[in-house]
């Protein structure tokens, strides 16, 4: 291997100097809150044991060095009265009470745990008297389904109770800006152009995610195992039904009350932090896209809902849930093809398909060490070949994402394109580097950041261009021989 050159400086954790993250339990304004089951009680936000005295929950996340309290256990639920919480409630009580009938399995869909029914799906399936596992296309076609279907069901949001007090909210939903500014500044921007409803609720989602991605990459990883993301994701489950944890989690809460906001990709998120704990290669594409679909795509479907759609437009609704998982897509796969050499000295990960490596006479070994030429130094040309391959497809995605930003309610297309166009140019950074992601990281320089934001500007106020046909495309299928 070369010796390291990092033309950009690694992405450090940044320490919060104003926020602590180890939040007891959200604070209800009803600050005293007995359970009949429970052997906790909340006294002044504190979360108390029966005797008195506080105690920390099992599950220590950490969210950049600092650590929170994650999800309780089931037996020590603080939020699991049978009594009524004293909530005040919104208006619309026929929503409620769907609701309150059957708080999560009436209107919530299963986890795409799923496996196919002989007979069921693609027609290859129809030969094999066995069930089968979902492949990463079903299982993100399943997940944009059931968002739409969501939607249908509850187009103006879940209509929770609510349990807090509105300075409580507010201050939750200020936290969760204060975060994602710190966290992804151009971004936060960005959101400032939305309604301010809007804006805040993205903003709790981001938070939700960048805790979630903390959980397996963050400071406290290596003690990362599959039940705490089981707790993690019963803490989501409580959260959907109007009993958050913590005052981050009632953020989201009140997000998912007030949009259309589907719990599937959210479970999907968590599915793919388990795919990260337990699977260090990814055989073939397929594979990889599930894991693309799960950590990104997943992303595209909790946020589109709250930035919605432009209400002069016809098409499918499909047309612009895809663009949006196709944004996700891109973004991961340009992620993982920046972080090649980092994660292959640093994690033993390797999230390119070891298939499409062995198409272009690549082992998984040489990834390891770094693809550098014994003769010259330089980057091993089947490298170069496989690079192009791959930047090629996740250039493809993101054209595929244009084709929705311009469907996205005004107020929301600025961000997106910014998004859109900077994480793109990373692409074109690994192509100036030669191709080499194992000892130089791609980034782009600040100067061409602030130079996209008003290119990213005139496009989302610009008149779509009208599309003449098909756009080109490249092919998806690495060459049999490179
Ligand atoms: C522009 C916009 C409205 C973005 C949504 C903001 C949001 C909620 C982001 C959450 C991001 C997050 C913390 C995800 C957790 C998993 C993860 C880390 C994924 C990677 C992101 C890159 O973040 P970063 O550079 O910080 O990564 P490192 O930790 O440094 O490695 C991902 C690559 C995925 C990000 C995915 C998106 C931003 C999806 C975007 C799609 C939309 C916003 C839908 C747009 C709609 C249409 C119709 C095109």
């Amino acid at each position: 291997m070369q010796p390291a050159n990092h033309s950009a400086p690694r992405k450090e954790h940044r320490p919060f100097q104003s926020l602590d993250l180890r939040d007891p339990p959200f604070r209800s304004h009803h600050s005293h809150i007995e359970s009949s089951h429970s052997t906790w009680r909340i006294v002044q936000g504190s979360l108390l044991a029966r005797g008195g005295s506080p105690r920390r929950t099992p599950m220590q996340a950490s969210f950049s060095g600092r650590s929170l309290d994650a999800a309780p256990g089931q037996d020590e639920a603080c939020w699991r009265s049978s009594a009524p919480l004293p909530c005040r409630h919104r208006q619309r009580s026929h929503r409620r009470r769907q609701h309150d009938a059957a708080p999560c399995s009436a209107t919530l869909t299963t986890g795409p745990r799923i496996t196919v029914a002989p007979g069921e799906g693609d027609p290859s399936n129809r030969r094999g008297g066995k069930q089968r596992q979902m492949t990463g296309k079903e299982v993100e076609e399943h997940a944009m389904r059931s968002t739409i279907e969501w939607g249908k069901l509850h187009p103006s949001g879940l209509q929770l109770p609510t349990c807090w007090s509105p300075e409580a909210l507010e201050d939750a939903y200020r936290r969760c800006g204060t975060i994602t500014a710190d966290y992804a500044k151009t971004f936060y921007l960005g959101t400032k152009l939305m309604t301010p409803e809007k804006a805040r609720g993205v903003w709790a989602i981001y938070v939700w995610c960048r805790r979630t991605d903390e959980l397996v990459d963050g400071p406290n990883a290596s003690r990362m195992n599959p039940r705490e993301l089981d707790r993690w994701e019963e803490r989501l489950e409580e959260l959907f039904a109007g009993r958050p944890y913590d005052i981050y989690d009632a953020a989201l809460t009140a997000t998912i009350s007030d949009f259309p906001v589907s719990i599937q990709p959210f479970r999907d998120m968590i599915d793919g932090m388990r795919m990260d704990l337990v699977k260090p290669r990814y055989e073939t594409f397929d594979e990889l896209y599930e894991y693309c679909y799960k950590v990104a795509g997943t992303v595209g479907l909790m946020t589109t809902p709250v930035m919605g759609i432009e209400p002069s437009y016809t098409g499918p609704v499909e047309a612009v849930h895809k663009a949006a998982l196709a944004l996700g897509t891109a973004n991961q796969l340009t992620n993982i093809l920046r972080d090649v050499g980092e994660d292959a000295v640093e994690r033993n990960r390797i999230y390119v398909p070891l298939e499409e490596l062995d198409q272009f006479g690549i082992r998984e070994s040489e990834v390891l060490t770094g693809m550098f030429s014994r003769t010259t130094g330089h980057i091993d040309d089947r490298w170069q070949a496989f690079m192009k391959f791959q930047i090629a497809r996740a250039r493809q995605y993101f054209a595929d994402a244009e084709a929705g930003v311009d469907h996205l309610d005004a107020d929301a297309r600025w961000p997106v394109w910014s998004a859109l166009i900077l994480y793109r140019q990373i692409l074109d950074s690994i192509e100036k580097n030669g191709y080499n992601n194992f000892t130089k990281r791609a980034y782009v320089p600040k100067w061409k950041k602030y130079l996209s934001l008003p290119m990213a500007f005139g496009r989302a106020t610009s008149k779509p261009a009208v599309k003449q046909g098909p756009s080109k495309q490249v092919s998806m299928q690495p060459p049999s021989t490179p």
